[in-house]
């Protein structure tokens, strides 16, 4: 009885007695799979298989070239990972060792010859189950990968600004310390904080803070071009930026750049004697070793924006060691 749901099962019939080919397609037919793709010998089954991929492969132990065995091992050794075809020996044999050998070889199942159609369709019908199992595992494995590096993503990413959050740039700046310390290079730190960024708040509104916040992010990002400059979103209205093999004069120059591309946003900030929303920076650079750590790159450059902001805002303070 044919199943709709055979339609969509590519089978390959690798047979090299042309009678036992013929009828082995009918069989198949009758069943609802159309079109069946045949083979007479291994090399030409390889071939098939290579092309067309196909879900179940009824395959003859005995062929005029390559035996079957051998055939199915070589198809088991070109499958991907997450591939997988149904294979069927064909097979006179009686000899308990020769199935055992069939299924060493690679096989799932076999069929003994002369082949009848109703015990043809019943292992049709168990594999079909098993290809739909595994696609279904296939997909399933698909969405629990996205799934996963969407959580990766949002758990190293602010929810916010779309940059590195806190978390990405511990990791991030540990991961430069020790890089700039095998080769014995500086790692600068730019710290970037809003300048009266409580009276924008109170005065625009929280969701124009958020969307302030926004736009000196994408400065931020816009000013880490190198793939190891990391932009992140330190915490509140304060920013980050790891530079690895920058001297101090290079992160101050970055840091002022950025203070400037902000300055030049002229977003409108009535309470800021500026008139517009500005940035203050503070900026450290280090050659790591041993002696220090990272948290005494941040209280440095930590120290110096307390600096910049005590010497009046929208501008950059530096300390090198
Ligand atoms: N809109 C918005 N505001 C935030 C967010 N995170 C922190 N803030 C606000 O940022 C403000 C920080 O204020 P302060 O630490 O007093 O600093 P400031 O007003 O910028 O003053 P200075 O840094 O000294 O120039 C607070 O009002 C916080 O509520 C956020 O995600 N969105």
């Amino acid at each position: 009885m044919p199943s709709h749901r055979n339609a969509s099962l590519k089978v390959l019939v690798v047979e090299d007695s042309k009678v036992v080919l013929k009828g082995l397609c009918n069989y198949l037919e009758r069943m609802g799979i159309a079109n069946p793709l045949t083979a007479e010998t291994g090399l030409a089954a390889l071939e098939v298989y290579e092309r067309e991929r196909p879900d179940i492969i009824l395959l003859d132990a005995l062929l005029p070239d390559i035996d079957g065995f051998e055939i199915a091992k070589r198809i088991r050794a070109k499958e991907h990972p997450e591939e997988w075809t149904a294979i069927i020996f064909l097979t006179s044999m009686s000899k308990d060792e020769d199935l055992v050998h069939g299924i060493t070889a690679g096989g799932d199942d076999y069929l003994m010859k002369p082949i009848s159609q109703v015990v043809l369709q019943a292992k049709i019908s168990a594999m079909r189950r098993l290809v739909e199992m595994q696609r279904k595992l296939v997909d399933t494995t698909h969405q629990l990968n996205a799934a996963n590096k969407e959580l990766q993503r949002l758990s190293t990413t602010d929810g916010l600004t779309g940059i590195a959050n806190r978390r990405m740039f511990d990791e991030l700046l540990m991961r430069e310390w020790r890089r700039c310390q095998r080769a014995k290079k500086p790692l600068a730190l730019v710290m970037v904080d809003v300048d009266f960024f409580k009276q924008y708040n109170d005065t625009y509104g929280h969701q124009a803070g958020d969307a302030c916040l926004q736009a000196v992010a994408k400065q931020m990002a816009r000013s880490a071009p190198r793939a190891s400059d990391v932009a992140a979103r330190y915490g509140g209205e304060e920013f980050a930026l790891i530079l690895g093999d920058t001297e101090i004069d290079g992160a101050v120059w970055v840091a002022n750049y950025i203070r400037q591309n902000i300055a030049d946003l002229k977003m409108a900030h009535k309470r800021s004697p500026f008139n517009h929303v500005t940035v203050s920076c503070g900026v450290a650079a280090i050659v790591p070793s041993d002696k220090a750590t990272p948290n005494e790159l941040i209280l440095s450059a930590d120290h110096a924006l307390y600096l910049a902001k005590e010497q009046g805002r929208d501008r950059v303070a530096g300390m090198g060691n």
